[in-house]
Parts: structure tokens; sequence; C-alpha cells
């Protein structure tokens, strides 16, 4: 379980985020972090991830019942950062060991496991500095699934994928987290998306909640108009939100 409460965080003395609190799903859940550009999300997750530091309040983690410190919590926590940059004269394969090693019993066999689930076992003896933008984000995403996290921490991980496996990414993680009762936060910006493939979204504007709550609760026309000040019709595809921007005289 993955719970935050009253998180402030500031850059100097610019203040980001705004008293968040959250409870982030029941185990085996997806949440889908939502909102416009620089509403706060990356900053949220990499207050959660501990890259950044909190101001006050705290994100808690808690597994069997036991509320995760220092090294067990981070072990805990599976980041995959917006920006998946690499120079590291590495194999993918290679990549893939050495974030597994210490987190596994087996670092080669759960390398070659999480390379396959992803689809890019052919990728395994390239070299990362190599990689298309595509492939990169799906090797760290691989780096970050064979360590086992219990909190999954995804920052934009489509942003550089295209559809078909936008969709394959999206849900090998709820797979992921359904099979072992873990927690996902999953930034995302394409609202249809995070409709189809999260439980429950948490919208952030101006470093601040809006909404929260499944994506039928949360996904309607004036909350759009709101946040993101977009003309949308919200259609219904069998329970599933679909937005559907309303022409403007410029589109
Ligand atoms: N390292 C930093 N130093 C100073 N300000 C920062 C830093 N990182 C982010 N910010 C500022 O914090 C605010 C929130 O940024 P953040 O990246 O968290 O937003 P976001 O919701 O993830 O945006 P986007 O959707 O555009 O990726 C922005 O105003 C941004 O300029």
């Amino acid at each position: 379980m993955l719970t935050i409460t009253d998180l402030h965080v500031s850059y100097g003395r610019r203040q980001v985020l705004r008293g968040i609190s959250a409870g982030c799903g029941e185990p085996g859940t997806v949440t889908g972090l939502v909102g416009p550009n620089a509403a706060g999300k990356s900053t949220l997750v990499k207050a959660v991830a501990g890259v950044c530091p909190i101001a006050s309040g705290q994100a808690q983690v808690e597994l069997d019942g036991t509320v995760l410190k220092g090294r067990a919590r981070q072990r805990a926590l599976g980041y995959v950062p917006q920006d998946v940059l690499s120079s590291a004269s590495l194999t993918v394969f290679e990549s893939v060991v050495i974030s597994a090693r210490g987190a596994v019993e087996d670092p080669l066999t759960a390398s070659a496991e999480a390379l396959e689930r992803l689809g890019i076992a052919g990728l395994a003896q390239r070299s990362v500095r190599e990689l298309s933008g595509g492939q990169r984000q799906l090797v760290a995403v691989a780096q970050m699934l064979v360590r086992r996290p219990h909190v999954l921490l995804l920052d934009e991980p489509t942003s550089a994928l295209d559809l078909r496996h936008q969709v394959e990414l999206l849900q090998l993680t709820r797979q992921e987290v359904r099979e072992r009762d873990a927690v996902a936060l999953v930034v995302l910006h394409d609202l249809n998306l995070a409709a189809r493939y999260c439980d429950q979204l948490l919208v952030l504007a101006d470093g601040q909640v809006v909404e929260h709550g499944t994506p039928a609760q949360v996904l309607r026309a004036d909350l759009l108009e709101q946040v993101y000040g977009l003309r949308a019709r919200v259609l219904d595809d069998e329970g599933t939100p679909v937005v559907c921007p309303v022409a403007t005289t410029c589109g």
C-alpha cells in the first residue's frame, strides 16, 4: 500500500506540491496520475521514489501490515523516470542483470524472463546506447520489473511507444500488480488509455489534488474544462469513459 499524506515539495522558494493526500489503491490496483503540464506529477512520483526531497508530509509504503523504512522501503519501490537517458556501454541484458542483482535470487533467469515479457528478448545483446527511444523505454521498464517491486512508479512510461506497445505495457503493468498484489502509480497524458487501464485516477493541477476516483467518476466534461481548459464530450464505451475533444476554431 502507498499512502501519501499532506505532502509538500518545493524547489528553492517555489512550492510545487501543496499538501497532496491520497491513498494509492488497494493491492493489485493501478492509479493513473493525470493533469496538465507542470501540475507536479513528476515531482510527486520523484518524491515518493525518494529522489527529490520532501519539505513536509509523507509517502508511506506498507507491506503486510508493516510500514517500510530506509533500505527496505527503497527495495520495495521501482521507479522508471520520465527521461530514460543512458550512455552506458552495456548490452541490454547486462543492464537488466545489474538492476536485478541483490533483488532476486537468480538475476540471469529473471532478466531473461523480464525481457521476454516485454517482447524485447531480441534486443538482449544490443548496446543500450544504440537503441531507439521506444526500445530504451522498454528496457527501463524491464530494469524496474526485474526487481519485482511492491510499488511501481512509472513516469510517462508510454511517451516514446507506438500504440500497440502502449497498450501492451499498460496491460503488463496491470497484470503485474494483480499477480503480486503490488500497486502502481503511473503518470499518463493519454486520458483514454488512463481510463482503460487504470483502476483509479488522481488528477493534479497546480500542485494539488483536484479529483480522485474511478475513471468514470473523474473523467467528466466539466472537470476537463476546469482542469485542462478543454471542451470535450465524454462518451461511454461499455462503462469506460472515452474523451472526445470538441473542435475549436483552430482545430
Ligand atoms: N528541478 C527543478 N527545479 C526547479 N523547478 C522545477 C524542477 N523540476 C520541476 N520544476 C517545476 O515544478 C513544476 C512541476 O513540474 P513537474 O515536472 O512535476 O510537472 P509535471 O506535471 O510532471 O509536468 P509535465 O506534464 O509537463 O511533465 C513546474 O513548474 C516545473 O517547472
